[in-house]
């Protein structure tokens, strides 16, 4: 079993933007445990979402936790915007910047908590030298850029690996990219505590669905019926 408790972390990257404010509602009465908010510059990633702004609109619709995956670069002129527009969780790329570890201590000065992310591409070494650094490793399993992706199967290995970096300390492992309830026991099993999906959550955007999606990921996770 798992160490840390599993948490599910719906991305709003597949909701219908033009309801933006009650996708995020229905997520969070459908028992979302954080709201995964995916920001992309057209840089680092090949695709476009939204910024601080939006993310700061939707701060007023719910309590639960905001997951910030920033795949922008650099990051650090931005940082001081997302942690005042509400973010709690903010995670940069490790390729995103020369000075990972300032970036990560700018995270954490601002009051917030830091995560660091791994491309597919990118091994576990890369973010050895900062794990006393930061409180989330997220670990992509798809390219990122665009929902709806397939989750890459290399990527189970690779959260074995950061598992073992992570050894004791009391940092959460995140996996992003195609999870589903059909994979979410492995990636469990492979040692990740929050799971990020989105294109198998909002599906179809009707909101009906998510309270039974999410507690189909989270059943499947803990191999327990909530
Ligand atoms: O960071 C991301 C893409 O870069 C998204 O969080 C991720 O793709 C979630 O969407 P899906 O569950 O549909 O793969
Ligand atoms: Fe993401």
């Amino acid at each position: 079993m798992p160490i840390r408790p599993i948490r599910i972390a719906p991305s709003i990257l597949s909701a219908d933007f033009s309801r933006l404010g009650d996708e995020v509602r229905a997520i969070d009465a459908g028992g979302a445990d954080y709201i995964h908010v995916d920001v992309m510059d057209g840089h680092f990633v090949p695709n476009i979402s939204f910024g601080a702004v939006v993310m700061k609109a939707i701060r007023a619709v719910t309590t639960k936790p905001f997951d910030v995956h920033l795949m922008i670069s650099p990051a650090d002129a931005y940082l001081a915007d997302f942690a005042a527009g509400g973010a709690d969780i903010i995670t940069i790329h490790a390729e995103a910047g020369p000075h990972l570890h300032r970036s990560l201590q700018a995270i954490r000065a601002l009051g917030k908590k830091a995560g660091v992310a791994l491309n597919p591409a990118t091994p576990v070494s890369a973010i050895q030298h900062v794990i006393d650094d930061v409180d989330l490793v997220l670990v992509m399993s798809v390219n990122p850029g665009f929902g709806g992706q397939s989750f890459i199967p290399e990527a189970l290995n690779k959260l074995r690996q950061a598992k073992a970096l992570i050894g004791a300390r009391p940092i959460d492992l995140e996996v992003d990219g195609g999870v589903t309830a059909a994979n979410a026991r492995a990636i469990a099993d492979a040692g990740a505590n929050v799971l990020v999906a989105g294109s198998s959550i909002f599906a179809g955007n009707d909101a009906s669905t998510y309270a039974g999606r999410i507690a189909a990921i989270r059943e499947a996770a803990t191999g327990r019926v909530a």
